[in-house]
């Protein structure tokens, strides 16, 4: 009997021995990795946590794994009893990924499984594939330039009016002091995008109900006390409720803060998808959906039957609908309007397109406050490039914005993409056995790419050149590598990207004797190749608009150091932990 036992026990044992060990953290040789992480079966979680929990910002843990190793590569164990991810940050061999070994990587499950509740059968979650390709021709003709001019710009350029008008009375009720800016920026992110998606008659916005909001805030309570000891303290500006129908998208969103720190995304998905107040949210969504998407088919309907033969389209649902029915017609079945692909796609524009912007003119008030010289030079650009408005004291119209080149405006735009880092990183998937940097990286391991990182933000890591690609290398031969200067990689200012203007004679400025080159170095904000971001070209318009309305009527002052962190938190995007304005009217 004892014997028996013994057996038992041992075999149990041994079990459990082996069952440990195989579910240890299993590094790729070769690549660095902390050697802690690999004795525990929680891995870095320990340590990423531990960080994470002092300074909040996920992204600087990331960042420090490839210093800690001074290794442009190396390795992390987030995932128990899964394969490593691989973290690099190189601009070079980003670059060559993203642009050329489509076929060895791909968009990762993780992204798939972490979006899974909210945009299931969206672009971005998809794998690169037939389905994928239906969904890119079936949003293909909101991004044409004349779309983009004619009807994107005129809508976002109404949701800035509204928001300066919000700000203008905000400056007025402040007398100085700062308030939070970060959600009157991402309600006219919001209008903006909605009128993008649904167009100038969507019943609803977000910033409209703020403005009406502070008709009976009393000036007394925000101005500065008889000393002035208040200068700093923010005004706590009241928030008003907004549509149902809009305040369903941001809570649907806002439910991926719940998912992004579970083991497993799907499993929190599951959860939070049986929860009454979710399923409330999406039934109110997609029926605001539904709606938007018949008027775009009676609209349709209306002008087949008109002989007019102008443009109907007058959003993006409306050409979305449009190209659904080419598309069944010329496949030879009924078009569905209310697919899951429809909707998930309309959905996504909201999605992607408010929470990326929002966060990326966050970044940009904190950093212009910050710099006040990039700022006044902005402002004297736009004034020189405006000068009719200037002269008629009223601000620049739409077409203006659009039509005028700028150099300084498309620099700013840019460098506030590089240090902002609203999407810090860019996924890949292996899809097959493959190499990267002169490692084997089997089929199925995540590669984060950290896009503010090392060549791009900081000076990068040195690199053993035989082990890159033979593409990058070929590149360095023909002296067309890109790079910063290390000095002032880490500083913000736009005149980074301007160079002579006959470096560049294509596009530009002439006469100002510096262009704007969009190539002049390293940075990633929209990915690269076939899976770069699909909404690129209207995230410039957007963010062209704004920041030259902004910065045309007020002046960012710097807020007090406690509201000037630069920390982030991430949730889809990397959002700034504090946003502050301190206004001071610009007198034309
Ligand atoms: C400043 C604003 C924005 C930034 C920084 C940004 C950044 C990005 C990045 C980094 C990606 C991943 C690219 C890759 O993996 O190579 C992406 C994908 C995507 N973005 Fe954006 N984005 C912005 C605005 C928008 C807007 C306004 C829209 C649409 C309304 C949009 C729609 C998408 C879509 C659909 C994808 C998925 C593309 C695919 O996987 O095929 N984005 N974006």
């Amino acid at each position: 009997m004892i014997v028996v036992i013994t057996v038992v026990a041992f075999i149990l044992l041994a079990t459990l021995y082996i069952g440990y060990q195989s579910a240890l953290p299993k590094p790729l040789p070769g690549i660095p990795y902390n050697a802690a992480a690999v004795k525990s079966l929680l891995g870095d979680i320990p340590d990423m946590l531990a960080q994470v929990s002092k300074t909040g910002d996920i992204v600087a843990w990331l960042r420090d794994q490839n210093l800690k190793s001074k290794s442009v590569i190396s390795q992390i164990f987030i995932r128990p009893m899964s394969k490593p991810i691989i973290l690099v940050s190189d601009y070079e061999e980003a670059r060559d990924v993203m642009l050329n070994r489509i076929k060895d990587f791909d968009r990762t499950s993780l992204t798939a499984e972490m979006f899974s509740g909210l945009l299931n059968r969206q672009q971005f979650t998809l794998k690169t594939g037939p389905e994928w390709k239906f969904h890119r021709r079936l949003v293909q003709d909101t991004m044409t330039p004349a779309f983009l001019s004619e009807i994107a710009a005129p809508g976002i350029y109404n949701s800035c009016l509204r928001v300066v008008e919000l700000w203008q009375t905000k400056e007025q009720l402040a007398g100085g002091r700062p308030f939070s800016a970060t959600e009157d920026i991402f309600h006219a992110a919001l209008d903006a995008v909605l009128a993008f998606s649904f167009g100038p008659k969507f019943p609803h916005n977000a910033t409209e109900p703020q403005k009406k909001n502070l008709r009976g805030f009393p000036a007394s309570e925000a101005c500065l006390d008889e000393h002035g000891a208040n200068r700093d303290l923010a005004v706590p500006f009241p928030h008003a409720h907004i549509d149902e129908a809009i305040e369903s998208m941001l809570e649907l969103g806002d439910a991926m803060e719940q998912v992004k720190s579970a083991p497993s995304p799907r499993m929190k998905w599951w959860y939070v998808k049986a929860t009454p107040t979710f399923k409330r949210w999406t039934r109110i969504k997609d029926a605001c959906i539904r709606r938007e998407i018949e008027k775009a088919i009676d609209a349709r309907q209306i002008n087949r039957n008109s002989s007019t033969g102008q443009a109907w389209e007058r959003c993006a649902v409306d050409r979305i609908v449009d190209r659904e029915e080419k598309h069944a017609q010329k496949e030879g079945r009924s078009p569905d309007f209310f697919s899951a692909a429809v909707m998930d796609e309309v959905f996504g524009f909201v999605v992607a397109g408010h929470d990326t912007m929002s966060t990326t003119m966050c970044w940009g008030v904190k950093l212009l406050a910050d710099h006040a010289d990039a700022q006044s030079r902005l402002r004297r650009a736009l004034f020189e490039a405006y000068s009719c408005a200037v002269a008629e004291k009223r601000a620049p119209t739409v077409e203006e914005i659009m039509q005028t080149s700028i150099p300084l405006l498309d620099a700013t735009i840019e460098e506030i993409l590089r240090c902002g880092g609203t999407v810090p990183i860019g996924d890949r998937e292996a899809t097959t056995d493959t190499m990267l940097l002169g490692h084997r990286i089997p089929k199925g391991t995540l590669v984060f790419f950290l896009h503010n990182s090392h060549s791009i933000l900081s000076p990068a890591l040195e690199v053993d050149e035989s082990r890159r690609s033979s593409r990058v290398l070929q590149a360095k031969d023909r002296g067309q590598m890109r790079s910063w200067n290390d000095e002032d990689i880490h500083q913000f200012d736009p005149r980074r990207w301007l160079v002579p203007e006959n470096k560049n004679e294509e596009g530009g400025c002439h006469g100002s004797g510096l262009v704007f080159d969009p190539q002049a170095g390293p940075s990633i904000p929209f990915g690269l190749g076939i899976r770069a971001c699909f909404g690129r070209k209207l995230a410039y318009v957007e963010i062209r608009i704004m920041l030259a309305m902004m910065i045309w009527h007020f002046e960012l002052l710097k807020c007090p150091e406690s509201m000037s962190s630069y920390g982030g938190c991430l949730a889809v995007v990397n959002k700034p932990r504090d946003c502050f304005a301190r206004l001071r009217k610009v007198s034309l």
